[in-house]
């Protein structure tokens, strides 16, 4: 299989989806790879198997990806198609980042029983998620919704919602575009009411270190811009991501040759929220998300990170 390209991906409809679709970029700007030899080779990852929903959010422990990596270093896949969101904020020694394309949109879905938007939901109404992030967000602006834990994958969740275990639910927009399914959501949040997670709508891939062929391959997919992005939103998480799952968002954008990040901690019930925002030469994401990260740590304080830990496992009851 010297010519052929073996693409890994989680089974997941939304990965096996977005991988596909990339599956299709690579193809379109390699002319000389073959359909038949460029293939997709889905696997089970530890997170798949843990039917937990509120895993599926924690991301930053390799849980998505432990398979994919071994996988890459056994020589078994040339590359690796991840949602930016589930990568750790380390990877593993021999992997490395290759590409980062173009970003979907990076915003929340809200979707509401009878489309019903946050504000128009009844009194004491059920809001269901297994993002601690997008429930405190919500509370902050609704601290009357009942939070109840909604899990699984995008089709699941969306089943549950017309089953009534709640009255409403959030997903990436992106997951939804990706999916073709955008028309159950009733609106997208804007940043105001529900800052994305760092990353999110981002896709990211991962090959061997040092492997030149596919990084050849690669190199006409990768969006310099979008690189910043995550570059900034994974250094900011990585200041905080200690060993709580804090519910934290992040979103940067690019202009000229700044990059601007936004980033907000909040606890679980959404009874205070912490914001900080600030702009770096584009050569100095990193070192943005970083700054940023340690000021949040000042600003919110050791003793509310402290005590996150604690409010975060009563959040999951
Ligand atoms: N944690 C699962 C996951 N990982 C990435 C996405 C969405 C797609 C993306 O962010 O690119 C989702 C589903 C969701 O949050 O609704």
């Amino acid at each position: 299989m010297q010519d052929g390209l073996r693409i890994g991906t989680r089974k997941s409809p939304l990965a096996m989806a977005q991988t596909e679709q990339m599956r299709q970029r690579i193809l379109a700007a390699n002319p000389s790879l073959s359909d038949e030899a460029t293939v997709l080779a889905p696997m089970t990852t530890t997170g798949d198997q843990m039917l937990s929903g509120p895993l599926m959010e924690v991301g930053g422990k390799g849980l998505f990806t432990r398979e994919l990596d071994d996988a890459l270093l056994a020589g078994a896949i040339d590359l690796a198609v991840h949602s930016a969101k589930d990568l750790p904020t380390v990877l593993p020694d021999g992997i490395e980042l290759i590409t980062i394309p173009e970003r979907e949109d990076p915003y929340d879905a809200w979707i509401g029983a009878d489309n019903m938007t946050v504000d128009q939901l009844p009194q004491g109404a059920k809001l269901g998620s297994a993002s601690l992030r997008r429930r405190a967000q919500i509370l902050a602006r609704r601290p009357d919704l009942v939070p109840v834990v909604l899990r699984g994958n995008v089709g699941t969740r969306l089943d549950k919602l017309a089953r009534g275990d709640a009255h409403a639910t959030m997903l990436a927009h992106a997951g939804l575009r990706r999916l073709g399914k955008t028309d159950v959501m009733t609106c997208v949040l804007d940043e105001a009411l529900c800052l994305p997670a760092p990353t999110q709508g981002i896709l990211a891939i991962t090959a061997r270190t040092g492997d030149e062929r596919v990084a050849r391959i690669l190199a006409p997919l990768e969006d310099p811009t979008v690189r910043a992005q995550a570059t900034a939103e994974r250094a900011f998480l990585a200041t905080l991501d200690g060993s709580c799952r804090t519910p934290i968002a992040a979103l940067s954008r690019v202009e000229g040759d700044r990059v601007h990040l936004t980033g907000r901690v909040l606890p679980p019930n959404g009874s205070e929220c912490y914001e900080i925002a600030g702009d770096a030469p584009v050569a100095e994401a990193e070192a943005l998300g970083l700054q940023l990260g340690r000021d949040m740590r000042a600003k919110a304080g050791e003793a509310f990170f402290a005590a996150l830990p604690q409010m975060v496992a009563d959040a999951w009851g």
